[in-house]
C-alpha cells in the first residue's frame, strides 16, 4: 500500500530534480512537489502533470505537482534541494560555488519556514560544501541535513567492476568515501564480487584505471552530454536516500555528513558511510584505514575545505 501521507518536495525542477520526482512517485514513496523558481512556473507544472499521467500506466499512486509556492512544500517529511546550476565541459563543480551558494540560502529559509521538521538531503555541487551551507543556515540538527554523493560514486565504481568481470552488478559491493571530486577515495580494500576480494579478481592495473574512472565518472558524462551533468543515476541515488529515510531502514550507505572528530575532522561535511533511517544519519560508521588510504582522504578533506574557505569568504 502506498503510504500517500508523506510528502517529498523537491527543490529545482531541472534534470535532477525532474528524474528525482518521477523515480520517487514510480516507487511510490511519497507524493511529490516540484519547485523551481516563479520565472520556471509553467514548465514545472507541465513536468509534474506530465509525470501524473504516467500513473495509470505504470500503476503508481502518488500525486506530483508542479509550483513556486513554497507554502505547497508545506511539513514535508523529506525536501531534497537540487536547485542551482550545473557544470559544462570544462568547467569543476567547484565553478558553481558562488552562483549555487547564494541560492542555498534562499531555498533554506523557504524550506524551513514551511517544514521546520523536514530532513533535506542536498545534490547541489559542488554537494559538500553546499550541505555545509544549508546547514548552517537552516540551523538543523546535523542528522536532518545530509549530502549525496557517496551512493553514486559507488554505484558508478561498482557498475564499472562489473563490466570488468562481465558479472551480475547485484553481487558488487564497494563504496567511496570523501568529498565529491576528483580526488574521491574509491576503497578496494572492503570491495568484493560475492565476497570474494576485488584486489584477488581484477589486476592492480585495471583496479587503478577503475578508481581513475570512478574518480573522474561526472566529468566523464558531462563530456558527453554536452551541455549539462548527470542525472539518471544521480537521482537514483537520492531517491535510494529518500526511500532510506521514509522508511526508516536503517541503511548502512555513504553520506555526506557533518563531522565533529569523526576521522579526525571537525565542523565539515564529508562523504563518509553512514547508517541511514528515520532519524537521517543516525551514526556514522569510523573504518580503520591504513596509511595511503589516509592520505588520500586527508587529500580530499582538504579539498573539501579549500572551498568551503571559498564560501567563508563571501559572507
Ligand atoms: N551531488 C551529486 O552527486 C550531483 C550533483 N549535481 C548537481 O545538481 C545541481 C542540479 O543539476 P541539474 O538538475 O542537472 O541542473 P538543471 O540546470 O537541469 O536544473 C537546475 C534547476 O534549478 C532551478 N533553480 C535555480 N535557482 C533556483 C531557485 N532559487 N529555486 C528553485 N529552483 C532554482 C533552475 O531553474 C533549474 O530548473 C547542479 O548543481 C549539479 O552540479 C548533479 C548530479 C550529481
Ligand atoms: O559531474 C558533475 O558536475 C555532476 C556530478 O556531480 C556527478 O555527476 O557526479
Amino acid at each position: 500500500m502506498p503510504n500517500k501521507r508523506r510528502k517529498v518536495s523537491v527543490i529545482g525542477a531541472g534534470f535532477t530534480g525532474a528524474t528525482t520526482a518521477l523515480m520517487t512517485a514510480q516507487q511510490e514513496l511519497a507524493d511529490v512537489v516540484l519547485v523551481d523558481i516563479p520565472d520556471m512556473e509553467d514548465p514545472t507544472k507541465g513536468k509534474a502533470l506530465d509525470m501524473l499521467e504516467a500513473s495509470p500506466v505504470q500503476g503508481f499512486d502518488a500525486n506530483i505537482i508542479g509550483t513556486s509556492d513554497y507554502q505547497d512544500t508545506a511539513d514535508s517529511d523529506v525536501v531534497v534541494i537540487t536547485a542551482g546550476i550545473a557544470r559544462k565541459p570544462g568547467m569543476s563543480r567547484d565553478d558553481l560555488v558562488a552562483t549555487n551558494a547564494n541560492i542555498m540560502k534562499q531555498v533554506t529559509d523557504q524550506v524551513v519556514t514551511y517544514s521546520p521538521n523536514c530532513h533535506i538531503v542536498v545534490l547541489t555541487n559542488p554537494v559538500d560544501a553546499m550541505t555545509y551551507a544549508v546547514y548552517k543556515q537552516s540551523g538543523f540538527p546535523k542528522n536532518r541535513v545530509i549530502g549525496q554523493s557517496g551512493v553514486l560514486d559507488s554505484a558508478r565504481f561498482k557498475t564499472f567492476i562489473a563490466q570488468e568481470l562481465n558479472v551480475s552488478v547485484k553481487d558488487v559491493t564497494g563504496f567511496v568515501l570523501g568529498g565529491h571530486g576528483d580526488d574521491m577515495v574509491p576503497m578496494l580494500r572492503y570491495s568484493s564480487v560475492g565476497g570474494v576480494p576485488v584486489e584477488t579478481l581484477i589486476s592492480k592495473k585495471r583496479l587503478d584505471e577503475i578508481v581513475e574512472r570512478t574518480r573522474k565518472g561526472g566529468g566523464e558524462i558531462v563530456g558527453l552530454l554536452g551541455n549539462g551533468s548527470a542525472y539518471y543515476a544521480p537521482a537514483a541515488s537520492i531517491t535510494e536516500m529518500v526511500e532510506a529515510i521514509l522508511k526508516d531502514q536503517r541503511r548502512m550507505l555513504p553520506a555526506i555528513a557533518y563531522l565533529e572528530g569523526e576521522y579526525g575532522y571537525h565542523d565539515m561535511y564529508l562523504g563518509v558511510p553512514t547508517i541511514l533511517g528515520g532519524d537521517g544519519i543516525e551514526q556514522v560508521i569510523e573504518l580503520d584505514l591504513n596509511e595511503d588510504e589516509r592520505t588520500q582522504l586527508d587529500q580530499s578533506a582538504e579539498s573539501v575545505k579549500h572551498v568551503m574557505h571559498v564560501l567563508d569568504n563571501q559572507d
